[in-house]
């Protein structure tokens, strides 16, 4: 059994329906956060879900967004340069954040010229003033990082951010906010924990493809004590609210939609 939070599954006809209800989606986020607080903090992750948030670069948002009050997080990312393929921020900067006025200091990104554990450490840092100078909202039960709202993307085996199913000490980590992972495949890696991604304000979980469907499924439905570990299963924000973006073949082997 999961645990109970607030979670809406939206399914769409279409990609091209994701964006827009994306879009949509985020930039009422950001008004009611820059109403409520004067800023809106958002993290991203990596891959399509840039794309997928594209409309946002287009009129009307590219206007009516107010940009100049966004902090932009990273909820995972590689040890790579910043001008490397493999690195989130470039993905994020050539696709998004250099299309749209955000303010460079505004955008928080890694130190990617220290180890994986040190660059960990730093941004957990970054993240303790912002929060104690209250750009960054707190959550109401704890001390963690209350963001206005984290988007993740969702891997085939129903990983999300750089938190994967075999990394069980990432997985249960409960103190620390971001960890790190190392290995000699990949490029080592520094991701948001579960305490800052279920302290969120709002998540949203972004799927399109069938290649997703089984991760989405087994991530929603309810598939009894045999289930192998989904950390997407694991996304329940304690007082936020869920909202899955679905396509209709990433939602294809929900019991739901059956
Ligand atoms: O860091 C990685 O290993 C991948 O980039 C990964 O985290 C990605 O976000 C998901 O696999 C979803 O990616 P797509 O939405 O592009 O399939």
């Amino acid at each position: 059994m999961k645990s109970k939070c607030d979670e809406v599954i939206r399914i769409h006809e279409s990609e091209d329906e994701v964006k827009n209800d994306l879009a949509e989606y985020i930039a009422q986020i950001s008004d009611a956060s820059v109403k409520d607080r004067g800023v809106f903090t958002i993290a991203l992750s990596h891959a399509s879900l840039i794309r997928l948030m594209g409309k946002l670069c287009e009129s009307p948002y590219n206007k009516t967004v107010e940009w100049s009050k966004w902090y932009v997080f990273w909820a995972d990312e590689r040890l790579v340069p910043k001008n490397h393929a493999h690195s989130n921020y470039k993905l994020a900067k050539d696709a998004f954040l250099s299309k749209v006025p955000i303010v460079p200091s505004h955008v928080l990104s890694i130190n990617d010229s220290v180890s994986a554990e040190e660059a960990a450490e730093e941004y957990e840092f970054v993240m303790r003033q912002l929060v104690k100078s209250r750009v960054v909202n707190v959550s109401d039960t704890s001390d963690c990082p209350k963001f206005d709202l984290i988007l993740l993307g969702l891997g085939e085996d129903g990983h999300v951010a750089s938190l994967f199913p075999h990394h069980h000490s990432a997985l249960n980590e409960k103190q620390q906010w971001v960890t790190f992972t190392t290995t000699t495949t990949d490029s080592d890696r520094i991701t948001f924990t579960f305490p800052v991604i279920n302290s969120a304000s709002n998540v949203a979980l972004v799927a399109t493809g069938d290649a997703k469907a089984d991760a989405v499924h087994l991530a929603v439905d309810d598939v009894g004590p045999e289930c192998p570990v989904v950390p997407a299963r694991m996304v329940r924000p304690a007082k936020g609210k869920l909202v899955w973006f679905l396509d209709k073949p990433a939602a294809s082997k929900l019991e739901t939609s059956k």
